[in-house]
């Protein structure tokens, strides 16, 4: 089983407008509602692509009540979600029809109490125990400590198990510094993680930091991998328009698909560009139009080279 954390679940709302202006009212044109938050997007992409998947985090609240909804519906997932007294909050991404870009308005989350954070230490212990992997991904509710990462990963290297982090700020700095088997920054995050715009050097500079993989996402120039096996770059065939929302948890879902099946790291990285434009194609987060996916997944190009 692969085990996602989603200490910020979301009830990710997709609105489609015409053109979208500040200080102007709008028609939404399509509403899509469904369970979200970056571990969780990771889950359902994976369960889609055949694994067996554990959702775990938080959720409260009519908003919580409604990811549950949404996550019961998807087949291969198990909901071990810890219920809370606060309520799950709404990120809201606004597609303008028009320009073709994205906006995204990301609600801060419930407060956690210390017997919630407490509750979920030990079903996040019971639940690594039957993991093959695990990703932490996305921001941290307030009450969750800022550290909480690294012990998390802390935890998961003391039972084995390969843990992958994708979160920013000083909770990306943290748990880099408890050595986690992969990151996966864009490259704003790893500037700010390093001090680097240079993303060749950023990489080396947050391997060096602890991080044993470092894949930095290039956005529509793709990915840059640095493992301890060597040092690849994958590049999409083209641009691809749509909703770029949850393009690069469909990424992490590609590389840690990769990881429980022991591709080659070539080869994964194919698999995350691929999904990552399936991703784009989809209306929303979480989903993949299988057609690109497999229609782009021979065309994509990675050079490099394996050795230290
Ligand atoms: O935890 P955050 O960093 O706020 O990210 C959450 C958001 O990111 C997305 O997963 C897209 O990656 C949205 O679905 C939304 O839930």
């Amino acid at each position: 089983m692969i085990l996602t954390v989603t200490l910020n679940t979301a009830l990710d709302i997709t609105y489609r407008v015409r053109s979208l202006r500040p200080h102007a009212s709008h028609r939404v044109s399509e509403v899509i509602e469904r369970p979200g938050g970056k571990g969780v997007n990771v889950g359902r992409v994976l369960a889609a692509l055949g694994h067996e998947v554990t959702v775990t985090g938080f959720a409260g609240g009519g908003t919580g009540r409604a990811v549950r909804d949404g996550l019961a519906r998807a087949e291969g997932l198990t909901d071990a979600l810890v219920p809370v007294a606060g309520a799950t909050r709404r990120t809201i991404a606004v597609v303008d029809e028009h320009s073709g870009d994205t906006t995204q308005l990301n609600e801060p989350g419930p407060q956690i109490a210390p017997a919630e954070w407490a509750m979920f230490l030990d079903r996040y212990a019971e639940l690594l125990s039957g993991a093959s992997a695990v990703a932490l991904c996305g921001s941290l509710p307030p009450g969750v400590p800022v550290g909480a990462y690294a012990g998390l990963i802390r935890t998961a290297r003391s039972l084995g198990v390969p843990v992958l982090l994708d979160t920013s700020g000083e909770p990306l700095r943290r748990g880099v510094a408890a050595r986690p088997d992969i990151i996966k920054p864009n490259a704003d995050e790893l500037a700010e993680l390093t001090g680097s715009h240079d993303p060749l050097r950023a990489t080396e500079s947050a391997r060096r930091r602890g991080a044993h993989t470092v894949i930095a996402s290039l956005g529509p120039n793709g990915l840059l991998a640095s493992t301890p096996e060597g040092r690849w770059r994958a590049t999409p065939p083209g641009r691809v328009h749509g909703n770029p929302t949850g393009a690069g948890d469909s990424a992490v879902a590609a590389l840690l698909s990769g990881l429980v099946t022991r591709l080659p790291w070539p080869t994964r990285l194919a698999h995350a560009i691929a999904l990552s434009a399936a991703t784009v194609r989809a209306p929303a987060a979480g989903e993949f139009d299988r057609q690109t996916y497999e229609e782009l997944l021979g065309r994509v190009t990675v050079t490099g080279q394996a050795g230290r």
